[in-house]
């Protein structure tokens, strides 16, 4: 790996909240070679613990080496390796005034010309490089602090205590262990044919099905993290704000019988099975003269195009017709969660033909009847099943990872069934190997690096 950073520079930055410009107390946090010697510059202290590692210590902040004091700080010291960065570390905790904290960060930072403002993620990209923690566990950092739920904060510190990490090894370990199989016979060529290409098979579906399950537990933990959106979309009075009002266990859109009731859009926040849910309401489809209805309608058709999901509803009462047809082509197949034939109560149902009720589901929302069975439908068709409880995160970044190497051992099949040269399928498995180790940050490139943590805030 090149060097990548220049880690000559001591760095420092306000690692506590700022933005809201007010808090009890502010940290400074100072990492690397002139840390402690810059701090020493501009504080005065009588502590006996004063600058030893792993202590706390009181003492003041002082302007130019004049004994006018403009802070009382408490300070500690986490001298190397010992620290989160594994550099030397100096904390300077001050009053928590925007004013204040920012004023002690500038005479820091002209106390010594070695010592420099941290740029975003700084302070997490040494750790890393200083092998303090892998890449997960630092984009895992990163997830926690902007966490939205406490399961999203729960997943992400689980990446922190290196459960991404984990995982990615096990599987790269048994890949390592085909590798070492398979070289092993690269090398004395004439013992090719006792190659037991059966179990090679069987041993890598196994890794295969490891990696799948990743992967399709990581869609579930996205959703956790970034909450799904569902539009409920239909002609006028099918009863889409009766079901917003359903699921919502309130009255938060008006329902009446008149055609064309919801103008705006109305939003509702949900958790199903540990998921955020954003609920929306739309105008109901029809041909109308009324602009303020035009302008409801033209937004139910962005809805389409913006939700994550859709439930297109019709009146069973009506029937499904040929508006109804017209209005579902505009609806992308996969975001389709189901139709929903409202109104059961109107009618007997044995005269509705199969045709129409094919990825149908029934409801009588006025009477909430349905009400599980729609929940189900959502829970299966959005891939929120809980497929088996593992409790990690995976970004996009380590997911395209994994689906490379998952395509390399699919290759890797072919290679074994069209009986091509031996040495392609090491390099296959070779290849793989590094997709799961870019993951890890063991496999690395400067773009990379730059791009995972300059999404960092300054601080962290
Ligand atoms: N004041 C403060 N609070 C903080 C942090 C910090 O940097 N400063 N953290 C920063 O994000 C988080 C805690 N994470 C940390 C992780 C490792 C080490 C650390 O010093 N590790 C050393 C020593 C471990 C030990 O003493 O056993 C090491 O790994 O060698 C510190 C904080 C949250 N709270
Ligand atoms: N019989 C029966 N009536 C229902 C049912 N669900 C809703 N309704 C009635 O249908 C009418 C229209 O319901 P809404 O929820 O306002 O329908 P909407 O799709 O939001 O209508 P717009 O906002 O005008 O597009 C109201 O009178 C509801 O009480 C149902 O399951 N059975
Ligand atoms: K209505
Ligand atoms: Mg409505």
């Amino acid at each position: 790996m090149d060097s990548i950073v220049t880690t000559e520079d001591t760095i420092a930055a306000i690692a506590s909240a700022i933005s809201i410009g007010k808090g009890g107390v502010a940290i400074i946090r100072v990492s690397g070679k002139d840390s402690i010697n810059s701090c020493k510059k501009i504080v005065q202290t009588k502590s006996k613990y004063a600058w030893e590692s792993h202590r706390v210590f009181h003492g003041f902040i002082q302007e130019n080496k004049q004994n006018k004091f403009i802070d009382e700080v408490l300070i500690s010291v986490m001298k190397s390796p010992n620290s989160f960065t594994g550099e030397d570390v100096v904390e300077l905790h001050c009053h928590g005034g925007i004013i204040i904290v920012n004023k002690v960060l500038k005479i820091l930072l002209s106390s010594n010309s070695r010592v420099r403002l941290a740029n975003p993620g700084e302070f997490s990209q040494r750790a890393f490089l200083n092998g303090k923690i892998d890449l997960t566990q630092a984009e895992s950092i990163n997830q926690l602090i902007n966490a939205s739920n406490t399961r999203s904060a729960e997943l992400a510190f689980s990446g922190i205590q290196g459960e991404i990490k984990k995982k990615i090894n096990d599987i790269k370990n048994d890949l390592i262990n085909q590798l070492c199989e398979i070289e092993a016979r690269v090398d004395f060529e004439e013992d090719f044919t006792d190659f037991d290409y059966t179990k090679y098979l069987k041993n890598i579906k196994k890794v295969k099905e490891k990696i799948e399950l990743l992967i399709e537990n990581a869609k579930r933990n996205s959703y956790i993290h970034n909450g799904i959106s569902i539009a409920l979309i239909g002609k006028t009075n099918v009863g889409k704000s009766s079901l917003l009002n359903l699921l919502a266990k309130k009255e938060k859109a008006i329902v009446t019988n008149i055609p064309g009731t919801t103008r705006d859009v109305i939003e509702i926040n949900l958790t199903i099975n540990d998921i955020p849910m954003k609920i929306i309401d739309t105008a109901g489809i029809r041909e109308t003269s009324e602009q303020i209805e035009r302008i409801g309608i033209k937004k139910s058709f962005r809805k389409i195009k913006e939700s994550d999901f859709i439930i297109y509803i019709y009146s069973l009462e009506e029937g499904f017709n040929e508006e109804d047809k017209k209005i579902i082509q505009e609806i992308p197949k996969e975001k389709l969660i189901t139709i929903l034939g409202n109104k059961k109560d109107l009618i007997d149902c044995k005269n509705i033909n199969s045709n129409e009720l094919k990825n149908t589901i029934l409801m009588s929302i006025k009477n909430n009847d349905g009400e599980r069975l729609l929940i189900d439908t959502i829970i299966k068709k959005c891939g929120l099943k809980q497929v088996e409880n593992i409790n990690i995160f995976l970004n996009e970044r380590h997911l395209a990872n994994l689906s490379a190497c998952l395509s390399n051992l699919n290759d890797t099949d072919e290679i074994i069934k069209n009986k091509l040269p031996f040495d392609l399928l090491s390099i296959e498995l070779r290849d793989g190997i590094q997709n799961l180790s870019k993951i890890t940050g063991q496999e690395l490139t400067e773009e990379l690096l730059d791009n995972i943590f300059s999404k960092f805030c300054i601080g962290k």
